[in-house]
């Protein structure tokens, strides 16, 4: 199978490695010619995987038309907000019938769409249903050293998440399928804004007691959400809401759990998210899953508080005073 994978940062690289180590004909394209090169010749992507070795089978293209020609498997591993601006450009190359699996994490601010809408609003009607997602607590390092994974592939059609989940299966990534694919979405997109909030508590040095009650009121007010976009409650407590959620609240892996630990010292968001060098989607999802929820009518109040963190200059202790100190209510 010849497959093209669109992004070539931790997790587009990690996921044409375990592509091409399947023996499928893979080639990644980016818009950062250095890691292509990096890839092509040294078969290594130092900037985002360092010390990774890459099969020699992965090739890397900078021209898009040339890096999808052919592919039976189109992967969108750029981050949330260039999802729209690749997939534009790439469109025209990828034939009818072609899977076209997005793997980023967000909603894209002012539309206010999740990825697979944004997917379904530039791409031709046929083309619809051969769109997928995958998601679930999976960090590109871990996959890179073939270390188990489980995760969720969602798409309206279950021929093409069941085609999906074959192609990416191995013996230490197992993927599962679901019909759900809002459920997925959101919850793979919201779990980075309590993952944000998450690291706040721990730069807080604040114990087991608070992250416990960040994970569960976190589900409960991502779940409201997803319901509310007509998501299955149960799709929540799978891999792609908990799972995920729970990783990346609980290790410091984590690029979003990094950015609240630092913002609980008192740095900038920019600050934190330059010594990342690497995309930590919460940041963004803030403001879009924020939006999202007050034009739904959803109350979400850890995503409000990191949003006022992020965007409103309030300070971490005084979001959490406010966060406390809410009217008291039911717990369901
Ligand atoms: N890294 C992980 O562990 C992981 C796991 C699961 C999901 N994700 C999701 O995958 C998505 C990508 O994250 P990542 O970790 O690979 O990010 P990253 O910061 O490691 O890499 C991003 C890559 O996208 C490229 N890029 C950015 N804008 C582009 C554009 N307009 N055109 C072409 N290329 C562009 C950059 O050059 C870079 O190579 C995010 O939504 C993230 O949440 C990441
Ligand atoms: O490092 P993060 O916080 O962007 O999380 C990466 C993945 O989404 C984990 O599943």
């Amino acid at each position: 199978m010849r497959c093209t994978v669109l992004g070539a940062g931790s997790w587009g690289t990690a996921l044409a490695s375990l592509l091409a180590g399947k023996g499928y004909t893979v080639t990644s394209w980016d818009k950062d010619h250095a890691v292509l090169d990096d890839i092509a010749r040294n078969h290594r992507n130092e900037r985002y995987l360092p010390g990774a070795p890459l099969p020699a089978t992965l090739h890397a293209n900078p021209d898009a038309a040339k890096a999808l020609e052919g592919a039976e498997l189109v992967v969108l591993a750029v981050p949330s907000h260039a999802i729209r601006p690749v997939i534009i450009e790439a469109k025209r190359h990828i034939h009818a019938g072609t899977p076209v699996v997005c793997v980023a994490k967000g909603i894209e601010l002012d539309t206010l769409m999740t990825m697979s809408e944004v997917l379904e609003d530039v791409l031709p009607v046929p083309l619809h249903p051969y769109v997928a997602v995958l998601s679930g607590p999976s960090f590109a390092k871990e996959v890179a050293k073939g270390l188990p994974t489980a995760v969720t592939v969602a798409a309206r059609w279950e021929r093409i998440a069941k085609q999906v989940q074959d192609a990416f299966h191995t013996k230490m990534f197992r993927p599962y399928t679901s019909g759900d694919v809002v459920g997925v979405e959101i919850g793979g997109c919201v779990k980075n804004v309590v993952a944000i909030a998450a690291g706040i508590s721990d730069g807080f040095g604040f114990g087991a007691n608070s992250l416990a009650a960040l994970i569960t009121r976190g589900l409960a007010e991502i779940s409201r959400l997803a319901v509310r976009k007509g998501a299955n409650p149960l799709t929540l407590s799978g891999l792609a809401g908990l799972g995920d959620l729970v990783l990346t609240c609980s290790s410091d892996l984590s690029r979003n759990r990094t950015v609240g630990r630092g913002l609980a010292q008192g740095k900038s968001a920019d600050e934190i998210q330059r010594e990342l060098g690497q995309v930590a989607e919460g940041v963004r999802n803030a403001k879009s899953a924020r939006d999202l929820a007050r034009r739904l009518g959803v109350e979400m109040p850890i995503t409000e508080s990191v949003y006022r963190v992020l965007y409103e200059n309030v300070s971490p202790r005084e979001a959490l005073t406010q966060l406390m100190m809410r009217e008291t209510k039911p717990e369901i």
